[in-house]
């Protein structure tokens, strides 16, 4: 386990966990929070065993958004631009892990928090989870990335209606919406938060790898006319694992068997 100021990490068994941990402010996002992403992200971005990162937070919340008492002592828009500009681009670089991404979600999600979520590719969350845009209430719009992320996971209605409006949502609003892929009960939440992520650590960490690769490229805009390649690379690239070749192996053998 690794404890820095704002963040605790740790990785096992295939799944890196981050955990936000700022509990005095609903773990709410300052610079230094963003320094220690950055730092994790960037490391874990080199990290082939990792074939699943889970965000979380605590029981009362994933993350407040951003700081707002920081962040209300920047003025300009020429200084605030780079802060927005910073967590944005840390945000891509999520959405952009080579591995599987999941925002476990127990209490509250709210602006940058929410967008933070979107940049995952699956949301778990507990029945007292509450998700919102909450931007539009301070008078301003996402920051980070999370208005056009959010149209995609949940079409353009509804996400300009929470955008906009600044609705708080509960769970299962948030699942008919698919903001929330998975609602879990509230005890043992981390539990079964790992069980989900489990069944996507696989003994080739080359498949998830290869199929997130697939999601980012459709997202991205590449032609459907480019995966014919994309994914015949893919599947050439697993052909010589051991894995690959123990499988087959093992099912010729049964079918061989002379009972
Ligand atoms: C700036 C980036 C921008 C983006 O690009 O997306 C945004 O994120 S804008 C949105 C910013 N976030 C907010 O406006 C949320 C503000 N917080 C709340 O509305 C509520 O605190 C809560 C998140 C709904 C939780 O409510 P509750 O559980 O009742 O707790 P408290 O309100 O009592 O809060 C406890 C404590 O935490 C402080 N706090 C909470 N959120 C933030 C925050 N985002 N920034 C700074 N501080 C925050 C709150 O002030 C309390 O402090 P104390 O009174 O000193 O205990």
């Amino acid at each position: 386990m690794f404890i820095m100021n704002t963040l605790i990490t740790h990785k096992k068994d295939g799944i890196g966990w981050i955990q936000f941990h700022r509990p005095a402010v609903r773990n709410a996002v300052n610079q230094e929070m963003m320094a220690e992403l950055e730092h994790v992200i960037t490391e874990w971005e080199q990290d082939e065993t990792l074939q699943v990162v889970v965000l979380y937070g605590d029981e009362k919340a994933f993350v407040s958004g951003g700081d707002v008492e920081a962040f209300h002592q920047i003025h300009t828009k020429e200084e605030i631009y780079p802060v927005m500009k910073r967590m944005g681009d840390l945000l891509q670089r999520i959405s952009e892990l080579k591995c599987i991404t999941i925002a476990a979600v127990e209490g509250i999600a709210v602006g940058g928090g929410c967008e933070i979520v979107t940049s995952c590719d699956f949301c778990l969350a507990s029945k007292k989870a509450k998700l919102g845009m909450i931007q539009s209430r301070i008078a301003i719009t996402t920051g980070w990335g999370g208005a056009s992320r959010l149209m995609n996971k949940i079409g353009k209605p509804n996400a300009l209606k929470m955008l906009i409006t600044g609705e708080v949502i509960d769970v299962e609003r948030a699942k008919e919406m698919q903001l929330v892929d998975e609602v879990i009960e509230s005890s043992h939440f981390l539990e079964k938060v790992k069980v989900f992520a489990q069944q996507f650590v696989l003994p080739s960490p080359m498949i998830g790898r290869a199929y997130k690769e697939v999601a980012l490229a459709l997202e991205q805009g590449t032609p459907l006319s480019a995966f014919a390649k994309i994914e015949a690379i893919n599947c050439a690239d697993c052909w010589e694992a051991e894995e690959h070749v123990q499988a087959v192996e093992r099912f010729l053998a049964k079918r061989n068997k002379v009972d």
